[in-house]
């Protein structure tokens, strides 16, 4: 059931409907709101206050917490710049890390920008697919290496913190993260996560650029998933009985490919009542050109 519904989304050939796709912040039966039990009298920058957040849990996968995007456009595009300039870095593993030796001693970020044909930049910067924060990942033996503990970004690990604190679990603190980079057109595979030591504790999911279809099943492929957008800033919290099901990536979209009520991720990001020059710096030009055609997620 599960390998059907992926086939469905990835298809270029008739394409999918996205008629079954949840939107995260819109009434939906199978949308459970969640209310915040305490109060939340701190404020996080890049976040609007907790209090106007919108939390759901998906009734048919319960311990699955979906939030519409409470990121300002600031606060997105300070992640996306992390995510893009820093993240990828020595001595972050990537999977480029191997591919020159210039790649570990050059910062990617900078590679990327010194090709000066438009083409060859994007086909460049198409390869980069993850990078690993914290405990470096080694996807082969799928272990967390002791022996490869990479200092855990402090700004990251005070957003997760703020955003678990809010949600109720006070006592977490990250130690690994996964950075995904998705070209418009790229997948995930069916999979669970099930590496971390403690697969009590709950896994946060970020995503920023381009929407994508996300599909949580159950504990094994028999079930059928649900499908549901992933917009820039919406976030995903995997926890309790959702923690080990089947996940998976089978479309990364361009915003022109959803209907009219679906789309308009750069909103999220690019807000129109500011002019460019007054809102940001000259990276985020260069930023901004990566994100219309790529999607992140931290995870
Ligand atoms: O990109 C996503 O939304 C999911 C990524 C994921 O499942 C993973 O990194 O394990
Ligand atoms: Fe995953």
């Amino acid at each position: 059931m599960f390998q059907t519904s992926f086939k469905y989304y990835k298809s270029r050939n008739p394409p999918p409907t996205f008629e079954n796709v949840l939107l995260i912040g819109t009434d939906q039966p199978n949308l459970k709101p969640v209310q915040l039990t305490h109060d939340n009298e701190s404020i996080f920058s890049g976040l609007y206050p907790p209090n106007d957040w919108k939390i759901y849990e998906l009734c048919s996968r319960p311990g699955l917490l979906l939030l519409a995007n409470p990121f300002t456009c600031e606060g997105q595009r300070y992640w996306m710049k992390r995510s893009l300039v820093n993240y990828p870095m020595h001595p972050n593993t990537t999977n480029q890390s191997n591919a020159s030796q210039s790649t570990q001693q050059v910062q990617w970020w900078k590679m990327v920008q010194s090709i000066t044909d438009a083409t060859e930049r994007k086909k460049f910067a198409q390869k980069l697919r993850w990078t690993t924060l914290g405990y470096q990942y080694d996807w082969t033996h799928k272990i967390y290496d002791e022996t490869r503990k990479e200092n855990f970004p402090s700004e990251l690990r005070a957003l997760v913190q703020y955003v678990a604190t809010v949600l109720g679990y006070n006592r977490f603190s990250p130690e690994a993260a996964i950075v995904n980079y998705y070209p418009i057109g790229s997948t995930l595979a069916g999979h669970t996560d099930h590496s971390e030591d403690d697969r009590t504790a709950p896994l946060f999911s970020f995503s920023f650029g381009q929407p994508a279809v996300f599909l949580i099943g159950g504990l094994s492929r028999d079930e059928q998933p649900d499908a549901i957008l992933l917009r820039s800033g919406d976030i995903i919290v995997m926890t309790g009985e959702s923690r080990l099901c089947y996940h998976a990536v089978p479309r990364v979209c361009a915003d022109l490919e959803l209907p009219d009520n679906m789309g308009n991720s750069a909103k999220r990001w690019d807000p129109n009542d500011v002019s460019v020059e007054q809102h940001d710096d000259e990276m985020w030009n260069d930023v901004e050109q990566y994100i219309q055609y790529s999607r992140i997620n931290i995870n």
